[in-house]
């Protein structure tokens, strides 16, 4: 079931897709997008559907419930029906759609590059200490032209998956202005990542990791290098934000606050030497 609208056209070439964007204006697309919220409201209760062609078991089709677990003095609860936003963004051109078509399917569709007009999004459940926590993450486009678009979907998130490229200084560049947009739109909590991707492209790097790691500690927000090319921390990255959003949920006054700078530092050692995300 499709329930939202997506179109790529082709950035290198004169498609019919090209020609169909520079005739498209904001205001068509965000007809196109409120129309494809109005299909989501009404199938949210049927076996959701992936704009990236998911196989059926990645996503959530399995049965919800509320999970318990017990501490010395309450006892927490966390509603598997939760549907956490999760929005990718960042500049035109740094994997956004790569890092989750690979999250999404395992796969890198190499090739000319496509342009994301718009947005869209893809059902995923992380399983976090046995509890399904469901993420719904959007692909935003990157391109300057459609941040209004996109800035309509930073209020309801819950999750910003930040990215530039570690081969282009601009993208690197304008994280600070994407971070003040973000500060603007979006909720006052929302979990924030920063993700330098393209860490495959070892020879063309041009942004060290340490600076990805110095602009992240300003600002406070955990950062990792991707590759949407080989998955190289790919899941890590979801996974500690499902992790950080469903220990949100659960949180009581009395409970150690899960902190999410520690759980991927140790998940990175662990996959350095042993494999798998805990
Ligand atoms: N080597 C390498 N190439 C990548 C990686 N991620 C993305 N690419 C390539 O970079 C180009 C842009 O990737 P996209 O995923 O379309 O970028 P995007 O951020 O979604 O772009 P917009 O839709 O315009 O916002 C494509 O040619 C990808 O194949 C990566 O991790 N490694």
């Amino acid at each position: 079931m499709v329930k939202f609208i997506r179109l790529c056209v082709s950035a290198a070439h004169e498609t019919a897709g090209e020609q169909l964007m520079e005739r498209m204006t904001v205001e068509d697309l965000q007809r196109i997008f409120s129309s494809g919220l109005e299909m989501q409201e009404q199938t949210e209760a049927a076996d959701p559907d992936s704009a990236y062609g998911s196989s059926p078991g990645d996503t959530d089709t399995e049965d919800g419930g509320h999970a318990l677990t017990s501490s010395s003095s309450t006892t927490l609860v966390y509603n598997q029906e939760l549907m956490h936003k999760t929005i990718l963004v960042g500049d035109s051109g740094v994997g956004k759609t790569s890092l989750l078509v690979q999250f999404d399917q395992g796969k890198f569709i190499s090739g000319s590059f496509s342009a994301t007009v718009g947005i869209g999004f893809t059902n995923k459940v992380v399983t976090v200490d046995n509890m399904k926590v469901k993420l719904q993450i959007w692909d935003t486009a990157g391109q300057e032209r459609f941040r209004s678009v996109t800035h309509a979907y930073y209020r309801d998130a819950q999750a910003l998956l930040l990215l530039y490229d570690i081969t282009r200084k601009s993208s690197f560049d304008n994280i600070r202005a994407w971070l003040t947009e973000i500060y603007e739109y979006a909720q006052k909590d929302v979990v924030i990542m920063l993700l330098g991707n393209k860490s495959d492209m070892a020879a063309e790097r041009v942004i060290t990791h340490e600076e990805g790691e110095k602009l992240a500690k300003e600002y406070g927000v955990p950062f990792m290098e991707t590759s949407a090319k080989t998955g190289v921390n790919v899941e890590l990255a979801f996974h500690a934000i499902a992790r950080e959003l469903k220990h949100r949920n659960l949180e009581q006054p009395h409970e150690p606050k899960f902190k999410i700078h520690d759980y991927i530092e140790s998940q990175k050692q662990k996959s350095n030497c042993c494999g798998g995300i805990m």
